[in-house]
């Protein structure tokens, strides 16, 4: 047995920290014994993994392995035998609508309401200049861009700690629609919220930290102030279960490479719910979002359905990449998922407090940012690493001279690569761990921990003093 497969969780001797709902049945159990337990463990060898703890299926999911033979056929036969005819023959044109149908399943939508196709942002553009026009015809200012400043609702509000290019587009989107807008913390948005509201643009699971905010809740406190609300579940499509149709979401954008695997660049998809479709009143009405596409009319008419969140001409190869991808998740359950993904991030981080107790490591310092609530939390880990020898602060911050300095986390993720653990870092000072519950095992996580320990102890001067047994090794 491994040493990491080795280790025994036990809460008992870990220091889980205020707050903490780490004192579970899985507490004390070992890596091996979480993993025989695991009903998701076979779905581990549907992917190609090699000897790396791969811990980045938040920034791109790894390969399932029926996509190469998939997309050589898409190749080979499909284009390059059935040419032109595999619009209909393959079921081409139609993928954005079907591939929508499968995430549907995964992020609590009924059929019809989910379309597949351009980038996440782009989709961020067209779902919030949709809320907006669609909150100002409510209210009676009408949809026309520009016309409904001053009037009321000419408001939009970001989460202020967005990824960042819903923060950009949603500026490019007020400029267009005359609104301004607003950056507000999660938590206070509900109360934000309010007569010049026209749209609320918000991540359910942020990046940077992980935190989970609630999409239930949120939604109706913005209905309540009379505005649309677009949620971006990059971060908890095919990560927990996210239930848009019963929370009465507004719109949702998503990316598929994340925990969806569908691969590099995959498409985004746009949620638009039913009742809203007939009104959403898209900006970018490109041609295959018409009734009668191949009518080639002058005059736009909007099609039905989902089929209105279409621009142009699908990207095929990446999308049918993207539909294979999916396959994975036959016979999945989402609530398996989460709790999966719950008992991975409990344990990984008793590991490492057990191996880092407190979190100093000599001169480095680690800290969760990542919420110890369960309902509060995604799919990763997020700590703060930050030199506390450095007297001007954690690193990574602008000195006077806003010169940039170097940041320890940076130098920290390089050297889990190099051993084999890959995470991700944002600046500054953060290292992020994300844990994909279909291919990511107790045994990776226990290893992933133990090597974090070992170069955190190293860099912090503590060379060699990771407690070998704190938790209860055997
Ligand atoms: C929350 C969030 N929104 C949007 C994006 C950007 O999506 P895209 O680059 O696919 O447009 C990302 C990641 O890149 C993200 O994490
Ligand atoms: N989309 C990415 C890319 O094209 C290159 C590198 C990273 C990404 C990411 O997805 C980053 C990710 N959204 C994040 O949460 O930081």
């Amino acid at each position: 047995m491994s040493e990491a497969a080795g280790v025994r969780a036990d809460a008992s001797t870990a220091d889980p920290g205020p707050g903490s709902t780490a004192a579970d049945d899985a507490g004390a159990l070992t890596a091996d014994e979480l993993d025989a337990r695991d009903e998701l463990a076979q779905r581990r060898g549907d992917f190609v993994l090699d000897g790396t703890v791969y811990l980045d299926g938040n920034s791109l999911g790894a390969l399932p392995r029926s996509v190469p033979a998939r997309i050589a056929d898409v190749v080979e036969r499909e284009w390059g035998r059935l040419r032109i005819r595999s619009w209909n023959e393959s079921g081409w044109w139609s993928a954005p609508e079907r591939i929508g149908d499968r995430v549907a399943g995964l992020v609590g939508a009924g059929e019809g309401q989910i379309v597949v196709g351009d980038s996440t942002s782009v989709n961020v553009f067209k779902a919030l200049v949709g809320a907006v026009r669609l909150a100002r015809e409510e209210h009676g200012y009408g949809s026309g861009d520009g016309g409904g400043r001053g009037a009321g609702r000419d408001e939009i509000l970001v989460d202020a700690a967005t990824f960042p290019t819903d923060g950009y587009i949603a500026r490019s989107a007020a400029r267009m629609t005359g609104a301004t807008v607003r950056a507000v913390p999660v938590a206070g948005m509900a109360a934000a919220a309010g007569p010049s509201t026209a749209a609320v643009l918000v991540n359910h699971v942020d990046y940077r930290t992980g935190e989970l905010h609630d999409l239930a809740a949120l939604t109706s406190a913005v209905h309540r102030a009379g505005g649309r609300v677009v949620w971006d579940v990059c971060h908890s499509a095919g990560a927990l279960p996210v239930e848009l149709d019963a929370a009465g979401a507004d719109f949702a954008v998503g990316c598929t490479y994340k925990y969806l695997n569908g691969g590099p660049g995959s498409p985004a998809f746009l949620y638009v719910r039913r009742e809203l479709q007939h009104r959403f009143d898209t900006p970018l009405p490109g041609w295959t979002s018409h009734a009668d596409p191949f009518a080639m009319s002058d005059a736009y008419e909007p099609g039905d359905g989902a089929v209105r969140g279409r621009v142009g001409t699908p990207d095929i190869l990446s999308m049918l990449a993207l539909e294979e991808a999916l396959k994975v998740w036959d016979g999945v359950d989402v609530a398996a998922v989460r709790a999966k993904s719950l008992a991975l991030t409990d344990f990984f981080l008793r590991q490492v407090r057990a191996y880092v107790p407190g979190g100093r490591a000599g001169r480095l310092r680690l800290r969760s940012l990542t919420p110890e609530a369960h309902q509060r939390r995604g799919s990763q880990i997020s700590l703060l690493c930050e030199d506390v020898a450095d007297a001007d602060g954690p690193d990574g911050r602008e000195d006077a001279a806003g010169a940039r300095r170097g940041d320890v986390a940076e130098d920290v993720m390089n050297e889990l690569h190099a051993r084999g653990v890959v995470g991700d870092h944002r600046r500054p000072g953060v290292l992020r761990f994300g844990f994909t519950p279909l291919y990511t095992s107790f045994a990776d996580t226990g290893r992933a921990a133990r090597t974090l320990a070992d170069v955190v102890l190293e860099r912090g001067g503590e060379v060699g003093s990771r407690p070998r047994r704190g938790t209860g090794e055997r």
